[in-house]
């Protein structure tokens, strides 16, 4: 059914590069889109040295995630504020949901040997049932790069549908790690496989590929979320993922959503921006449009 579908680089690209300089956010609306961009991060500590310590940090950052005088300034403190999950190694999801108790922040856990998922199956899946049975409400799995550069998509299709069993109640999102699929027309197979598999979520990259999230890459994979829509009334959301720094990126992506699927894709139900430290870079902006200068950056707690 999809395997015909035409993915043209160029005009990927073109398309890409126009979006966000044709379409800036204005001064006024800006602060807007940065608080909305927070509502829908996975603030993410994915490290060989990550500690109960910094998880905490982490969550504390993803419960209040700008400063008190920022929020006051922005006049905002009724929403309440937090980031649209937490996103950690397994063995840290139990830290993740001790520290978020009593909050409705969802609890995220990468899984099935991320990053490069070269386990046996049945080790992958059973990281899964670990992750969930530790509280982890959301699984970021990640997929079998070999089956999509053979293109076996009935080999990726049953992989994919195997995790998405395993997950039971939680919501499984599928990393593509599109950095490593070749070509466009991959992601686009890949795409639309997982979404079959039952892929709550599609997420470009596990942050630690060559090339992580691109603009794109994004476009390809947000139009096949598109036409998987059109054929099967069925929404799933998308996460950008990796390398994101900048509130600038946090625009642009939220540009690309609004543009290509329109608003209810600027929620935390269907977007979400996968990044460890664009947090920081958001706050700062924030801080700017409040007060009218910047913060030394030491000043803001991590992310
Ligand atoms: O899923 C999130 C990514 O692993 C974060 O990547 P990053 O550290 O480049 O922001």
């Amino acid at each position: 059914m999809f395997e015909g579908h035409p993915v043209n680089r160029a005009a990927a690209e073109r398309r890409a590069g126009t979006l966000t300089a044709r379409r800036s956010v204005k001064k006024a609306n800006q602060a807007a889109w940065l608080v909305n961009a927070i509502r829908c991060i996975d603030l993410t500590t994915l490290a060989g040295d990550d500690t109960e310590g910094r998880v905490h940090r982490l969550c504390a950052k993803a419960r209040q995630p700008l400063a008190a005088h920022i929020v006051e300034g922005l006049g905002i403190a009724e929403m309440e504020l937090h980031t649209g999950a937490v996103c950690v190694y397994p063995t840290m999801v139990p830290h993740a949901v001790a520290a978020l108790e009593g909050t409705s922040i969802p609890v995220a856990s990468v899984a099935t040997g991320f990053p490069a998922g070269l386990t046996p199956l049945a080790i992958r899946l059973a990281e899964i049932r670990y992750a969930v049975e530790a509280g982890a409400d959301e699984i970021d799995i990640v997929i079998t790069r070999e089956h999509v550069l053979r293109r076996d998509w009935t080999a990726l299709h049953d992989e994919v549908r195997q995790m998405r069993e395993a997950c039971g109640h939680a919501h499984l999102k599928a990393i593509l790690a599109t950095g490593e699929l070749e070509t466009l027309r991959n992601v686009y197979c890949a795409s639309m496989v997982a979404m079959q598999a039952g892929a709550d979520f599609i997420k470009t990259s596990t942050g630690k590929e060559g090339v992580n999230a691109t603009l794109p890459v994004s476009l390809v994979m947000v139009r096949a979320i598109r036409d998987y829509e059109m054929v099967t009334g069925h929404r799933v959301g998308f996460k950008p993922a990796g390398g994101m720094k900048t509130a600038k990126d946090a625009l642009a992506w939220q540009i690309l959503m609004k543009e290509e699927l329109g608003n209810d894709w600027l929620r935390p139900d269907l977007f979400r921006l996968g990044a460890s430290s664009m947090l920081a870079d958001i706050e700062r902006q924030l801080e700017h449009h409040v007060t009218g200068r910047y913060a030394a950056s030491h000043r803001h707690a991590i992310a």
